[in-house]
């Protein structure tokens, strides 16, 4: 991760990339965007799945999720191009938590040097964005250099639109991976969820509409679904803070300088906070405050994460379709949580069509 990375810098540059980015994402137009390049690429993808082999679903939602983050970051649509910056980038993060060793032939050293490949790209595109000079931003490089603060130079806005990219990789199909493993297990939740989504879609269908994106959120326990796979997957396992001056924290000093780690996870899954915290329960959030202090998998404060009604907009659109046009039987896998959270086996399962709709 660069230096002028969003997550690296603090001030008033951190806040105003962050307010840009948010805002940005919370936009109707980029839902709406979103839900249409979500759709798409669903079916493209879902086209291909066969009924003879397993369907790897940490992979097929990396490449989905990666797609659709890229077009909203940098309007770039599948095809030669993308591909090559899906080379470079799985090699970029493939060193983000490697030997710190930077020699040739090292992980590290092949890190950086995708990262020099993919900024170029970046820096070609942000150009021809200059000279076409975009009245309306159709993407995040578009509100980046219409800014006029004079803050963002070409530099900083490549390094925080590769740095945008992780969690198209990661964090959203890491979610989705999740909610089905965690369906896979619990039966009574998934006929539930599917009996929402079944019947969206019949209405729909009936009155002759698409869905948009407000259709997707508005389903209830859709939505709880997605939640309680955030407090039991938690994608993000914890965020770092360094004191910058002494802290008293509950009757403890912290001392200037130490680092910290507010582990997310000794929240989520603490039993005076949560009845059985390692059972899956969507229900349990239907009478459920969201009281920011004891749910976080989003952050909080003004780092709060900008991307988080995108992450649950990804994931219902997913949900939905998987669910409305596909029964499966999962095989066995298992979470890994270290360093970061992802399948053992990329959770590969057997598809079959649905042919009750
Ligand atoms: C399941 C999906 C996601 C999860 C669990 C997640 C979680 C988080 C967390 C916990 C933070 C706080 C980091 C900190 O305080 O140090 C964060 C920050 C951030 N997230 Fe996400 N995120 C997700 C998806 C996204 C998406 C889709 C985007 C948009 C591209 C995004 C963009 C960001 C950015 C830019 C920050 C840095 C904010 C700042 O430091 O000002 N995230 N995210």
């Amino acid at each position: 991760m660069g230096k002028s990375s969003i997550l690296l810098i603090s001030g008033s540059l951190q806040r105003r990339i962050h307010g840009l980015m948010g805002s940005f994402f919370k936009s109707q137009s980029l839902k709406a965007q979103i839900t249409y390049d979500m759709h798409k690429y669903l079916l493209e993808s879902t086209a291909k799945w066969s009924e003879d082999y397993p369907v790897y679903i940490q992979d097929e939602t990396k490449n989905i999720s990666f797609q659709v983050l890229v077009k909203a970051l940098i309007g770039l649509d599948p095809g030669y191009q993308m591909d090559l910056l899906k080379k470079q980038f799985q090699e970029f993060i493939g060193g983000l938590m490697s030997l710190p060793i930077n020699l040739p032939g090292s992980q590290l050293y092949r890190s950086l040097q995708a990262k020099k490949k993919m900024v170029k790209m970046i820096h070609r595109i942000i150009q021809e964005k200059r000279s076409s000079n975009p009245v309306v931003p159709k993407d995040a490089a578009d509100v980046l250099i219409s800014d006029t603060s004079e803050q963002l130079t070409d530099d900083l806005i490549a390094e925080n639109l590769i740095d945008l990219m992780i969690p198209g990789e990661d964090s959203v199909p890491v979610l989705m991976t999740l909610t089905i493993r965690y369906l896979s297990d619990c039966p009574s939740a998934l006929q539930q969820l599917t009996e929402e989504n079944l019947k969206l879609k019949r209405l729909k269908e009936k009155l002759g509409q698409t869905l948009s994106w407000s259709d997707y959120l508005s389903l209830p326990f859709t939505q709880t679904v997605i939640t309680e796979t955030l407090r039991m997957g938690n994608v993000i396992i914890g965020v770092m803070r360094k004191a910058t001056k002494d802290v008293q924290i509950k009757g403890h000093c912290i001392p200037k300088g130490w680092c910290v780690l507010t582990y997310f996870r000794s929240v989520h899954l603490d039993d005076d906070l949560y009845d059985s915290p390692h059972q899956f329960n969507p229900w349990r959030w239907q009478d459920k405050e969201m009281n920011i202090c004891n749910f976080t998998p989003f952050g909080g404060g003004q780092r709060l994460c900008p991307g988080l009604d995108l992450a649950r907009l990804e994931t219902s659109i997913f949900l939905h379709h998987f669910v409305t046009q596909f029964r499966w039987v999962a095989e066995d896998d298992s979470i890994i949580n270290f360093p970061t959270v992802r399948m053992k086996r990329r959770m590969p399962i057997w598809v079959k069509r649905r042919r009750d709709f």
